[in-house]
């Protein structure tokens, strides 16, 4: 390691340091610097863990990288600053990197300073470990094809290149502004408030050099001594406003590029921390809406913000010009006027437009309620009713449309024209009364041309703005949850990446309590009649609930099991329902117990479920997972632990690789040890043949482009993702409906193997 790069790194318990001062770099204004030292000997996977737990506090986030050989150079060189992992032999270190430059990388060192390093010699650092075992191979290569001196260098990186291949070789996190930021931080990060005021000094300076332009030109020719001298003052005074114009254009478009990448990405974390119920109840067809708005809004909030900027130059430009008119008062009053009749106009506009914005909204969530369902409507439906309600729908959405137009033929064509009218009419009984020179009077024609410049302007401006506010009260509130903290908390004693290495690889009882082992208890096999201490729990009607005390779901833990799951008095209704679906719910589940769950249809089962994995809140009562409540735990860190295979209907085969499917909620990209622990589980379950089956195994593309599969190889995979996430309390909510009698018990005698608690929700 060269000294340079040895005073820029920053040892390993330093890590937090190092992340806010890049914070801080970014411009993030912070309040509580972040406590607490990584653990000791966490693998890269547990580093990522512990640094996305200081993302609330620093405003930023991280994205591992794991970069090949050949990939290291161009991911050092990405515009965004990173912090990477150094293997050293006094330990591991940090570098922080704020930026490359040519053939330099900027880093900040621990003490402030900022130090350049040779590019080169800094990749070399970071993928030391590889390149050095690597090396063993290929030096005698090099000497056995007698690779003359001067080309061993190039010779030695192109083998090391095509010897390491795909393989990651160093350890890194980009580091941005995090979506949820304050919008003053991340305004500040893209130098929004400069940008702007750049472009309000060239819109400003536009608009004074076009103005002076015509001012010459105009004394010049009423004097009646115009010659070729004033016209080449003209043309070049005029040219020299040109580049101001194209500087506020360039401007525009970097502002426009940094708004929208902050609204998407902004938006896109405010959709997935929604209410999942909210969510489904609103429908598919409004959330697209949403999204046709979000662009909406995206789009002409911007364009209408530049117009709006340029017409308020333009308008105190114009009533300027007007005032050292002839009309003088007259025409400001006129001016004035007709610009709080452009805004009464707008307010017309705005309440049409957002009649009409809700009514779309109604017809595309409608219409796609429609597709979804259609092919139950096209075989149940009678031919006569297809299309009973649409025709109605489309014409109220015409009715509001046709007056959303006609608002809009206002705004656009008669402000900006009646103006004209308006603004030679005023001039008129001045003319008409005093004999005005023909200087003064196009002066006076001058300013009302120009007003009416600004009222076009103002009138695309206002619309556009108007539709863009239309718009963005559709998805605002996706905006403001944009802003809630993210989920990650801080990592806790049992993130152990061992852990991961799933069933077959599990080493002893995992610890109730997080920390200790318990006693293990052999597994239970569910195909046989349950043993003393897994009872088959009856669930009765939801009306009926028992107290806590008789709560038939309270699992009969032998005395000296401790507690993994409690819940206590638990109660839980719909928002639009009147009767709880749970109340006075309690029960108590201890490591590796194994509960069959059984209930009425419709008695709370799936709702019980969802609740002990954390998707939804109890309004009452406690659960606690070894000791700890979810805020204390963390939300994330709580369904990592307690994992639900929901219901088919609920669950979802996305577009992408088989082992995509299996891994995402474990960890991608994935490592080798994944894709075994994948096939693992596969085999486990029974779909060791559809990996034979498919062309490409487990990279297989499957989902509604891909390999379709069938109703049970997609029960199955839902259990495998869940159990590839190493959970600690399984629930399994009539996963396996859709399987023949051998397969059921294949599957329940796999499941029951695994070294968690499990709950089976399931109709007798
Ligand atoms: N999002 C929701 N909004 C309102 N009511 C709901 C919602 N989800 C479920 N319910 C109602 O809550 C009750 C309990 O539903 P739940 O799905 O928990 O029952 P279950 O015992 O799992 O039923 P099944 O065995 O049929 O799957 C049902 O009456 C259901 O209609």
């Amino acid at each position: 390691m060269s000294p340079s790069i040895e005073r820029a790194a920053w040892p390993i318990e330093r890590l937090g340091d190092a992340a806010a001062a890049l914070a801080q770099h970014l411009g993030s204004t912070f309040t509580q610097p972040p406590a607490g030292t990584p653990p000791t000997d966490a693998d890269a996977w547990a580093l990522t863990r512990w640094l996305e737990s200081l993302e609330a506090t620093l405003h930023i986030t991280f994205h591992p990288v794991e970069p090949s050989l050949s990939r290291l150079g161009p991911v050092l060189t990405h515009p965004l600053p990173s912090l990477a992992l150094l293997h050293t032999p006094q330990g591991r270190r940090v570098l922080v990197i704020l930026r490359a430059t040519g053939r330099c990388l900027a880093l900040l060192a621990p003490d402030g300073r900022r130090i350049e390093v040779d590019r080169h010699a800094a990749e070399d650092t970071l993928a030391h470990a590889a390149l050095t075992a690597a090396a063993r191979h290929i030096e005698p290569l090099l000497d056995l094809a007698a690779v003359p001196p001067r080309r061993r260098a190039a010779t030695r990186r192109a083998l090391l290149e095509d010897w390491l291949g795909e393989q990651p070789v160093a350890q890194l996190w980009r580091v941005r502004i995090a979506a949820a930021a304050p919008v003053r931080q991340q305004a500040a990060h893209v130098h929004l408030p400069r940008l702007v005021s750049l472009i309000a000094i060239a819109f400003a300076a536009y608009q004074l050099l076009f103005l002076a332009s015509w001012w010459a030109l105009g004394e010049s020719a009423f004097a009646g001594h115009l010659d070729a001298g004033w016209i080449a003052a003209w043309t070049l005074v005029l040219l020299s406003s040109a580049p101001f114009l194209q500087a506020s254009s360039w401007l525009q478009g970097h502002v426009s590029i940094a708004v929208a990448r902050l609204l998407k990405s902004r938006l896109l974390r405010g959709s997935l921390a929604v209410d999942p119920d909210r969510l489904k109840h609103e429908g598919i067809g409004h959330q697209i809406g949403r999204v046709i708005e979000a662009e909406t809004f995206e789009l002409l909030s911007l364009n209408g913000g530049f117009l709006g900027l340029l017409a308020l130059f333009q308008l105190p430009a114009a009533a300027t010009v007007l005032a050292l008119g002839p009309g003088g008062a007259v025409q400001v009053l006129a001016l004035l006027a007709w610009s709080a009749l452009t805004g009464l106009s707008a307010l017309r506009f705005y309440r049409a437009r957002a009649a009409w914005s809700h009514r779309a909204l109604r017809l595309t969530h409608d219409t796609i309620e429609r597709m979804v369902g259609n092919r139950t409507r096209l075989l149940q439906q009678p031919e006569a009713a297809w299309h009973h309600d649409e025709d109605r729908d489309l014409a109220a959405v015409a009715e509001a449309a046709a007056r959303m137009d006609q608002r809009d033929v206002v705004m656009r064509a008669v402000i900006p024209r009646g103006w004209l009218v308006l603004g030679v009419a005023s001039l008129l009984p001045t003319v008409i009364e005093q004999r005005i020179s023909t200087a003064r009077i196009a002066i006076a024609l001058g300013g009302v041309l120009l007003a009416y410049q600004a009222f076009y302007l103002l009138s695309q401006s206002l619309t556009q703005i108007l539709t863009a506010h239309v718009s963005w009260t559709l998805v605002r509130d996706l905006f403001h949850a944009g802003a809630a903290p993210p989920l990650t908390l801080p990592l806790c004693p049992d993130e152990d990446p061992a852990r991961n290495a799933v069933v077959s690889d599990a080493h002893g009882d995992p610890p109730p309590d997080l920390t200790e082992a318990p006693p293990g208890d052999p597994p239970t096999d569910l195909t046989e009649t349950p043993p003393a201490d897994a009872p088959a729990a009856q669930m009765p009607p939801a009306a009926q609930m028992p107290p806590a005390a008789q709560m038939p779901l309270a699992a009969q833990l032998p005395p000296s099991a401790p507690v993994l799951l409690e819940a206590t008095n638990l109660a839980f209704r719909y928002p639009d329902r009147a009767a709880p679906v749970l109340d006075q719910c309690s029960l108590t589940i201890a490591h590796r117990d194994r509960i069959l769950l059984c209930g009425s249809s419709g008695g709370g089962k799936s709702t019980l479920a969802s609740l002990l994995a954390g998707l939804r809140e109890p309004q009452e009562g406690t659960l606690l997972l070894a000791g700890l409540d979810r805020p204390t735990l963390g939300h994330e860190a709580w369904r990592r632990r307690v994992v639900l295979v929901p219901q088919f209907h609920e669950n979802h085969v996305f577009t992408a690789s088989f082992a995509f499917n299996l891994l995402v909620g474990r960890r991608w990209p994935a490592h080798d040890e994944d894709y075994r622990a994948a096939e693992t589980v596969c085999h486990g379950l029974g779909l060791g043949k559809l990996l034979e089956r498919m062309p490409g195994g487990l990279m297989e593309m499957v989902g509604e482009a891909g390999w379709r599969l069938s109703h049970g190889e997609r029960s199955r995979m839902f259990v495998a993702r869940a159990i590839l996430q190493s959970p600690r309390v399984l629930i399994l909510d009539e996963c396996f409906g859709a399987l023949d009698p051998q397969n059921v018990l294949r599957c329940l005698d796999y499941v029951a193997q695994q070294d968690c608690s499990l709950i089976l929700i399931s109709h007798p």
